[in-house]
């Protein structure tokens, strides 16, 4: 009997714990389920993630809370607000996550897109001024890009004859092109061979840990958690996709400590960051920011961060391009205006290649492809619109609600470059609104390098060939796979050289 009255009321003041009690003083949200909070909301394949965010800021307000797992999110979905808060206050926002999975999986808040405070500040300033010294920005990294982007264009040359149409899986030689250029910035080699295959399996990890069912392992695992049938299965997938891809960085960091000279000039991040250590214990400063794990971390950052945004950003456009053949028409009468015959499109013509511009804006906003964003952390109490937010609250900025709202871009399902051009037809017109690389101290690193991959890939792929979508097949599906990232179903193109048009 005892027992009984003992198991109600704790089972009670669970529940008032619940519903009510955890709830207080946040801003109002859908109503979570014990241990799952919201998560399962995200769950299945037809699931329309952005959509249902929208639906909730319609329903909750511009600043509202959704529980992931145990964990409160607070998101901030409106862009006046994010920028009253991740811009003007912005310190107050960069703290990160902490959470079991981070801890197990990457060995804590360690690297950059993890880390917080005097760590993350140190290694974020090392690694923009080493990323320049690379030439990220400069003709130097646009020089490699340009070299990348000409090798893929020559292998998907090679598949075809003159005039044939061939239908072809592009995904390969996207990975291959932006994962030589990544891999050549942190390890300064390039992918052939044994190498190739090695990046070739390493991206296979990195594609099952991007997906839906491992983004669940984030959300749900704890210690007891992770004993769960199904779930304890999930939870070996990713912790083996971490290990694999950690084991793979730490085997190239340590041929690099075993040929590294102190007194060469860095050829490659991986190189600067040793010197860095060398340099600091020569000067008897301290290292506690440089350990080997550090490093490691480090390297999955730039390396991952690197590769999955942008090769997905690119099999978007492919995929926007096959689905808005006149889009593409246009594409090309640009570039036959602008470029003619010259082979090689370079950062030069980019102040007149507008609306090639305006098509690359319109994939970034349309294939919204963090759609969660990376979520951010209070460090101390903070007002977010007319809400007090506690200190340690995770906290998202919601980019991807901001992309689809119609009073910015009217008609936002829509696939319109037009949208990014003045009325001239011609002229960019910035659109402060778009911020696939999200805002704040928090912005993501890469984006100049981003920026230019896009460009020089893109322009540069599209002067010379020309796709479309398989006589006798259906549309593309458009619906995203959901995970970290918003990645497109596997699709192959119909493609034929320009020349042949
Ligand atoms: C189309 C390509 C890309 C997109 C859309 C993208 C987008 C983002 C976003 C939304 C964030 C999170 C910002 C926040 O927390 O508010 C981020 C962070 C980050 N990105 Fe990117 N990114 C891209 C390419 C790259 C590349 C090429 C690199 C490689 C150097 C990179 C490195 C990083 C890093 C290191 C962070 C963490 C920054 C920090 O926490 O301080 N990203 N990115």
């Amino acid at each position: 009997m005892f027992a009984i009255v003992l198991l109600t009321v704790l089972c009670g003041a669970y529940l008032v714990h619940n519903f009510y009690w955890k709830r207080r003083g946040l801003p109002p949200g859908p109503t979570p389920w014990p241990v799952v909070g919201n998560t399962l909301e995200f769950v299945g394949s037809s699931v329309d993630v952005v959509a249902k965010l929208l639906e909730w800021k319609q329903r909750y307000g511009p600043v509202y809370t959704l529980w992931m797992g145990t964990e409160a999110f607070v998101h901030v979905a409106d862009y006046d607000v994010m920028q009253e808060t991740f811009v003007k206050n912005a310190d107050a926002f960069t703290g990160r996550w902490k959470n079991f999975a981070v801890d197990e999986l990457r060995g804590g808040n360690m690297g950059i897109i993890m880390s917080e405070g005097s760590l993350w500040k140190e290694q974020r300033r090392f690694s923009l001024r080493v990323l320049r010294d690379f030439g990220v920005g400069r003709s130097i990294m646009e020089e490699n890009i340009l070299a990348e982007a000409s090798i893929m264009n020559a292998s998907v040359n090679k598949q075809l004859a003159n005039g044939e149409v061939k239908i072809m899986d592009l995904k390969p030689f996207i990975d291959e092109c932006i994962g030589n250029i990544i891999n050549g910035i942190v390890f300064g080699f390039r992918l052939e061979d044994e190498k190739l295959k090695e990046f070739e399996k390493m991206k296979a990890f990195i594609d099952r840990q991007v997906t839906a069912a491992s983004q669940m392992v984030i959300f749900l695992m704890g210690p007891i958690t992770i004993r769960l049938p199904f779930l304890s299965s999930l939870w070996k997938e990713s912790k083996n996709n971490f290990d694999e891809m950690f084991g793979y960085l730490k085997r190239n960091l340590n041929e690099h400590r075993q040929t590294f000279d102190p007194d060469a000039e860095p050829t490659d991040f991986a190189y600067a960051y040793l010197k860095q250590i060398h340099q600091l214990q020569k000067q008897g400063e301290s290292i506690e920011n440089y350990s080997d794990h550090q490093m490691a971390v480090l390297a999955f950052d730039l390396w991952g961060a690197g590769l999955e945004t942008t090769i997905t950003t690119l099999r978007w456009s492919m995929l926007y391009m096959v689905t808005n053949p006149e889009v593409q028409d246009k594409v090309h009468a640009e570039l036959r205006e602008k470029i003619g015959d010259r082979k090689e499109i370079t950062m030069a013509d980019k102040s007149s290649l507008t609306y090639v511009t305006a098509v690359i804006n319109e994939v970034q906003r349309c294939a919204n492809i963090l759609p969660l964003n990376v979520p951010h952390r209070t460090l101390e109490a903070v007002s977010v619109g007319k809400y007090l937010i506690p200190e340690d609250v995770v906290i998202v900025p919601s980019i991807s609600v901001v992309h689809m709202e119609e009073k910015y871009f009217p008609e936002p399902r829509k696939f319109k470059p037009e949208r990014f051009l003045q009325s001239d037809g011609k002229t960019l017109k910035k659109v402060d609104q778009l911020m696939p690389f999200s805002l704040g101290k928090r912005q993501c690193m890469g984006e100049s390098l981003a920026r230019m991959e896009l460009f020089l890939i893109f322009a540069n792929f599209m002067h010379n060939f020309h796709v479309s979508i398989p006589k006798g097949q259906c549309p593309p599906n458009m619906q995203p796979i959901n995970g970290a990232t918003s990645q497109p179903h596997n699709f192959s193109v119909a493609i034929k050289r320009i020349s042949s048009d």
